[in-house]
């Protein structure tokens, strides 16, 4: 973490110590372990009551507002990476042990991540619907609320967290950029716009796509993306600035609740239960520096927003998990859950290099590499909040969503393919039952999706040296597990990246699909040259084994470790988020998730902290 950090700490009235949490030997109603996304939605809707008290217990620091985390053209996430996160050696990936990213900062992931803001696919939440229909009835709670996961259920949730601030009218024009104001909520904590300006060679990338079959989306944030669109971004219109958790959701109402508090560098270690009923009554938590462990108490309920890999590591140190592991490290089993930290997903990312003869300037890579158009930039951003430093360097403006019948003819061989092969083959060997029937099921779902319409990967290019492709929909499953008691250490990683063999035909249908887009007109006047190792691939075979070597398994979207899922389908929680086998626990953040959805995760997980806030106030009768 960067120096200033402690110099510059700010004395807000929610801001508390470890010495005043002890000296007022506090209890809260409800404790929040993680002040991410999640945990910091959570808590600002709870604190609306003022009857009620709220501790925010989250492992990093908070960001005195460094410049790489507020202005996008200086994007620096690194300082808040969560540190020495490393993958397991993936077998597929010819056994490379791979860096791993996640935040460990007030804000979580909405500190350092790239600010696309995106929602899924309306066909993903109703897949979460379909999938939770089919286990037992035992899922489903009493709430008030729908506990029904569908589109129509989560739309409102988006509209009410979000504040879209529309661009100017010409410069939409100019910019490709269309919305139906129907899908755009404005009265909400979350802001967003889109960057005042675009990279010349974008306009190329635009065109280029639309000739290979991509057309323009009209709003990417209508469930229907397939094609070509220009990014929202979490910028804030006003000062174009990174609006993230930790200002829209705590820094927004910290003056007037007293009742929100958060105790910043400190871990927790695992759940506190009243063993007589398995109620959870409270939390361990030490400082992420080390040091002696504390007990602090929970009323009402512990909820757990510790994001994909942290939280089943809680789980799993707190007596919930697959009995097998918790046996392992001497845990007495609170819950034998086989499901906690099984089910690990993430949306692997393929870096492709390019040359180029006639490339438009400036660029993306021009920005920092070119002095003059450096300092002309940031003298227009400091004075006006315009040009290229509001938007997240290296990246562009356009991305393109493409299902796999868009992404390849050969479409039908890849899911009779699918179709064909055991799923039990793509999971590890000693598997349990309840998982792999959970996987089956998300197996149908998702080769349903590839017969339909929904987003198998994204093309992107930052208009400079390199092209990105993500695969959104792998088939493989991963697993994160405790390595030992201590809550210091991180917890085995193995995203099992590319086991099932399909997820490497559908990336290779995707990399065909960037090669075609680089090789249409609009893209060959730039003089585009793929670099090596790609270049010399040109077989199937090939190409999957220049893959080997170069994907990366995460795109920081860890997933769906806690699936809200009947127990008969390896679920950690119901309806209502509680974890199965205990009371008063529940899992808010990424975790919950049973399976990935075609977009990136942050505006999902702002919309379904707000439904969760729903869900216990009503609970609850809270204000
Ligand atoms: C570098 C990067 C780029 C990304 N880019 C994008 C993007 O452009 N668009 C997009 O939609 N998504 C993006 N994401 C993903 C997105 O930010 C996350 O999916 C999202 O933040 C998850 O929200 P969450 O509430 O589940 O958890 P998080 O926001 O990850 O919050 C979890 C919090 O819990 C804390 N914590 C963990 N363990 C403990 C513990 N034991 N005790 C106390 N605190 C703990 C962590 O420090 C963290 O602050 C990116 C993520 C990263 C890291």
């Amino acid at each position: 973490a960067p120096t200033e950090y402690s110099k510059k700490l700010p004395q807000f009235a929610t801001i508390i110590n470890r010495r005043q949490l002890n000296a007022n030997n506090a209890t809260y109603d409800f404790i929040i372990a993680g002040g991410g996304i999640a945990g910091l939605t959570l808590a600002d809707r709870l604190t609306e009551d003022p009857n009620v008290k709220v501790l925010v217990i989250e492992a990093g620091p908070i960001d005195p507002g460094l410049e790489g985390i507020q202005v996008p053209g200086s994007f620096s996430p690194w300082y808040y990476f969560w540190p020495n996160l490393l993958t397991v050696p993936q077998t597929a990936l010819n056994n490379r042990v791979i860096g791993t990213v996640s935040g460990q900062v007030l804000g979580g992931g909405s500190a350092i991540n790239a600010m696309v803001y995106v929602r899924g696919d309306a066909d993903d939440y109703d897949a979460w619907g379909f999938m939770q229909r089919r286990g037992n009835s035992s899922f489903y709670g009493n709430s008030s609320v729908s506990s029904s996961m569908s589109w129509n259920t989560m739309l409102p949730y988006f509209l009410k967290s979000e504040n879209f601030t529309a661009p100017d009218a010409a410069y939409a024009l100019e910019a490709n950029i269309t919305w139906n104001p129907a899908v755009r909520g404005t009265s909400g904590p979350l802001k967003y716009t889109y960057p005042p300006y675009y990279f010349p060679g974008a306009a190329n990338w635009w065109n280029a796509a639309q000739s290979v079959g991509l057309p323009p989306v009209d709003d990417p944030l209508s469930g229907v993306k397939n094609g070509i669109f220009p990014i929202p971004s979490v910028l804030d219109a006003d000062t174009m600035t990174r609006n993230y958790a930790k200002i829209n959701h705590h820094d927004r109402v910290k003056q007037a609740r007293p009742n929100y508090h958060v105790l910043a560098g400190n871990i927790v270690g695992k759940v506190l239960f009243d063993p007589s009923c398995k109620k959870a009554i409270g939390v361990e938590y030490l400082p992420t520096s080390g040091g002696a462990a504390t007990n602090v108490f929970a009323s009402k309920e512990v909820i757990l927003a510790a994001g994909g890999i942290n939280t089943p590591k809680i789980l799993q140190l707190s007596g919930i998990g697959p009995k097998k592991l918790l046996d392992k490290f001497g845990i007495k089993v609170v819950s034998n859950l086989p499901g906690v930290g099984q089910n690990l997903q993430d949306q692997p990312t393929l870096t492709v290099p390019y040359t180029f003869t006639n490339n438009l300037t400036p660029n993306s890579g021009s920005l920092m590499a070119n002095a003059t158009y450096n300092a002309e930039q940031r003298a227009l951003y400091d004075t006006e909040r315009k040009g290229a430093y509001t938007i997240i360097s290296s990246l562009s403006t356009n991305i393109g969503q493409l299902s796999l019948k868009q992404a390849t003819s050969d479409y039908q061989a890849i899911i009779a393919a699918a179709r064909a092969a055991n799923p039990a083959d793509s999971l590890p060997a000693d598997v349990d039952a309840t998982v792999l029937a959970g996987y089956q099921v998300q197996r149908e779902a998702i080769l349903n999706q590839f017969e339909g319409d929904v987003g198998v990967g994204n093309l992107h290019w930052g208009t400079s040296d390199n092209a990105l492709v993500y695969h959104l929909k792998p088939l493989s499953r991963g697993t994160v597990e405790i390595v030992t008691t201590d809550p210091l250490v991180n917890p085995a990683i193995d995203h099992r990246t590319a086991t099932d063999p399909i997820d490497f035909a559908v990336y290779t249908a995707l990399f065909r699909k960037n090669r075609e887009l680089f090789a249409a007109p609009d893209m060959q006047v730039l003089g585009p040259a793929e670099g090596a190792p790609f270049a010399a691939a040109t077989t199937n075979e090939e190409i999957i084994e220049v893959m080997r070597d170069q994907i990366n398994p995460s795109n920081a979207h860890q997933c769906c470790t806690a699936a809200m899922l009947p127990k008969s389908l390896g679920g950690v929680v119901n309806s209502e988020q509680k974890v199965y086998g205990v009371s008063r626990l529940r899992v808010a953040d990424i975790s919950f998730w049973p399976m990935q959805t075609a977009g990136s995760p942050l505006g999902t997980m702002y919309a379904a902290g707000e439904r969760l806030a729903d869900m216990i106030k009503a609970e609850y009768g809270l204000a």
